[in-house]
């Protein structure tokens, strides 16, 4: 056996719950909601809000939805995907490293996954939130809550973070290869939704106060001044994308899916743009989720059936939804090329 100090390498998904029951889902949903990063609103406000009213109301809605995405045998899928993700790379990287997952909140904790690293000595640990675009909400507050952990630590070992990967090759041909088991023939237009946040976080990431989104170039290109915005990254990931499937701008469009509480979030609303193409005619929709590198509530539920549903009814045909990263084995070399910190 060798004596050489392991390299650690944390991978930090979301979170989901331990089980789709209302307790479970009203815990995960409590703890990640008073996250100040999610919900940037005062402590008083922000607690009145989740639990007197969202995690009230929201968690029994949430957990029949839950109920229907669990696997009776491999539980939440963003579980079951992140683990498979830990386990792979694991494999890839070899006995040099040591590979820990962890999630923002509920299980298992990034306290859990830190304090078994802090027992191996790691000569080096990089945390890679498992977030393609960077925002505060997410990112950050991984990166956030590491800080906070290790910072207490009587050793520091050598400590990196990946902030985004927004323009990976390898992440963007994996979803482009998915988006090819389909004939892409087939569909009259292609949508990419991404996760929304509140319209209020996006000009936070400037300290500096130039970034006016989205009229700093957030849709075009990739500045010094929009360099931390969500949505330029989200605009870049969308161009990398449809690069290695030759797609045409007026082929696809971009939107923003799962608007929660009443304040504006970021447009055009994913809902929105569902109903603008089904007026113009559209019939057969290709949805691609890539804000996301593993299938969870949000793709199979929310696009597979709920925005599905809604175009058709809006006279629609289909809704076909682009399988995220999951365990494939191109997703797994790019993961491997951030845990290196090597470029593709
Ligand atoms: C203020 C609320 C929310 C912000 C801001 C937000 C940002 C954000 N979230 C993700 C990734 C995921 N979110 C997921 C679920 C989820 N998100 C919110 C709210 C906010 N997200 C809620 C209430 C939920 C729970 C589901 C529900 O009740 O409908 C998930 C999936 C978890 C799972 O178990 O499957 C992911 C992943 C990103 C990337 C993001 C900002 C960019
Ligand atoms: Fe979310
Ligand atoms: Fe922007």
């Amino acid at each position: 056996m060798s004596n050489k100090a392991k390299k650690g390498i944390l991978l930090v998904q979301l979170g989901t719950p331990d089980s789709p029951t209302t307790p479970d889902v009203k815990k995960y949903l409590t703890e990640f909601l008073m996250d100040p990063r999610v919900i940037d609103i005062p402590y008083f406000q922000r607690t009145l809000l989740v639990k007197g009213i969202i995690a009230r109301t929201r968690a029994p809605k949430s957990a029949k939805i839950y109920e229907t995405i669990w696997d009776k045998k491999t539980g939440s899928p963003l579980m079951h995907y992140s683990i498979l993700q830990r386990d792979l790379l694991q494999e890839s990287l070899g006995d040099e490293y040591h590979v820990e997952l962890a999630m923002r909140y509920q299980n298992p904790s990034i306290e859990a996954a830190l304090s078994k690293m802090e027992g191996m000595l790691l000569e080096s640990i990089r945390v890679i939130p498992l977030f393609p675009q960077y925002a505060s909400a997410t990112s950050g507050s991984v990166i956030d809550r590491v800080m906070e952990l290790i910072r207490k630590w009587s050793y520091l070992p050598e400590i990196s973070f990946v902030s985004n990967f927004c323009t990976d090759e390898l992440m963007a041909e994996t979803f482009a290869d998915h988006a090819r088991k389909y004939d892409l023939a087939h569909f009259d237009h292609f949508v990419f939704s991404y996760h929304g946040l509140p319209v209020r976080q996006l000009g936070k990431v400037d300290p500096t106060g130039q970034l006016k989104c989205p009229e700093s170039g957030c849709d075009s290109c990739k500045t010094n001044v929009n360099a931390y915005c969500y949505v330029s990254q989200c605009y870049a990931t969308t161009r990398t994308i449809v690069e290695k499937l030759g797609l045409q701008k007026e082929q696809y469009s971009l939107c923003f899916q799962s608007r929660l509480g009443k304040e504006p979030w970021i447009q055009p609303y994913t809902s929105d743009l569902l109903h603008d193409l089904a007026t113009k005619g559209y019939k057969k929709l290709l949805v691609f989720s890539p804000a996301f590198v593993a299938d969870c509530i949000e793709t199979i539920d929310e696009i597979g059936v709920e925005y599905a549903n809604e175009f058709k009814n809006l006279g629609g045909e289909e809704v076909c939804l682009v399988e995220s990263l999951n365990d494939d084995p191109k997703w797994i070399k790019s993961l491997k090329q951030l845990a290196l910190n090597a470029k593709n």
